[in-house]
């Protein structure tokens, strides 16, 4: 990947401490390269959705500063932040169809009703849902209504994907389908992943490049390169090379959190 070329987002000396006093992360120092895959792993209160949150905008830090390097600014000097957001929840609107949440970004963007239309079920297919367009969420599943998160999340074709623990809550079967889906959409259209997680095994499965979180305050204590080939798959999940990288993924994590 293209570690080496020029970041898509540089985020440089970042520490985040809320009104309360909660110093959130502190002194962070990370590139985003484009069309990585990249996971924040760590304990729980590490800072990873703080960290998160802030690339997207959703807060700003306290000390330090996020580039979107290479992207237009408006008249306000803010970057152009071309990116797609999955939270743990789907967040769909209950009143709209699959169709209808899914396109909410493009008529956001102005895009005609009709090219709306066509870009959003083009993304439900691509996710699985082709025939679900007219389903409402509550007749769908748990899993399917997170696709329809991520077909929502994609359909503008952003540089960047960041997502905050999107299968947390699901089952694990249906968890392990996800991160399939989820992979081959990224090897198809190489945005650039950034996915939140405390699952080791979920961040080697992912994973080019995994960055470790401790708490208290929250701060980056490694960043690991998974050496694995993909495309991953089941075959990746049972074998001798996947057990290997999820213990050193482990031992790290453990490393970091008694540090
Ligand atoms: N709005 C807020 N005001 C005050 N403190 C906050 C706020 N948001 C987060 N925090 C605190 O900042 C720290 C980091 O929280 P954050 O949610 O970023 O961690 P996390 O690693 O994503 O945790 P989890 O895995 O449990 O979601 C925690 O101690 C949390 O309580």
């Amino acid at each position: 990947m293209a570690t080496g070329s020029r970041p898509l987002v540089a985020i440089r000396n970042v520490s985040k401490q809320f009104a309360n006093g909660t110093i959130a992360v502190r002194d962070v120092n990370l590139d985003l390269a484009a069309g990585e895959f990249v996971s924040l792993l760590g304990p729980s209160g590490c800072g990873k959705s703080t960290l998160l949150r802030m690339v997207a905008g959703l807060g700003d830090p306290s000390v330090g500063t996020i580039d979107w390097m290479g992207s237009a600014h408006d008249a306000w000097g803010r970057p152009a932040r071309e990116l797609g957001f999955v939270f743990q929840d789907p967040t769909l609107m209950p009143w709209a169809t699959a169709l209808d949440n899914v396109v909410l970004p493009l008529k956001l963007a102005g895009v005609n009703r009709g090219e709306a239309a066509a870009r959003g079920a083009e993304m439900l297919a691509l996710v699985g849902l082709k025939g679900f367009e007219t389903s409402y969420p509550r007749e769908l599943s748990g899993g399917m209504k997170m696709r329809v998160s991520i077909a929502r999340a994609l359909v503008t074709h952003p540089k960047i994907l960041l997502m905050d623990e999107p299968f947390a809550a699901l089952d694990e079967i249906t968890r392990h389908k996800l991160n399939d889906d989820l992979l081959r959409l990224w090897e198809a259209n190489r945005f650039t992943a950034v996915f939140v997680t405390h699952s080791v095994f979920e961040s080697v499965y992912l994973s080019q490049r995994i960055v470790v979180m401790a708490a208290r305050p929250g701060r980056v204590m490694a960043d690991l390169r998974v050496g694995a080939p993909y495309p991953r798959d089941d075959m990746f999940r049972t074998s001798a090379d996947y057990a290997h990288w999820c213990r050193i993924a482990s031992e790290t994590l453990k490393e970091a959190i008694s540090a």
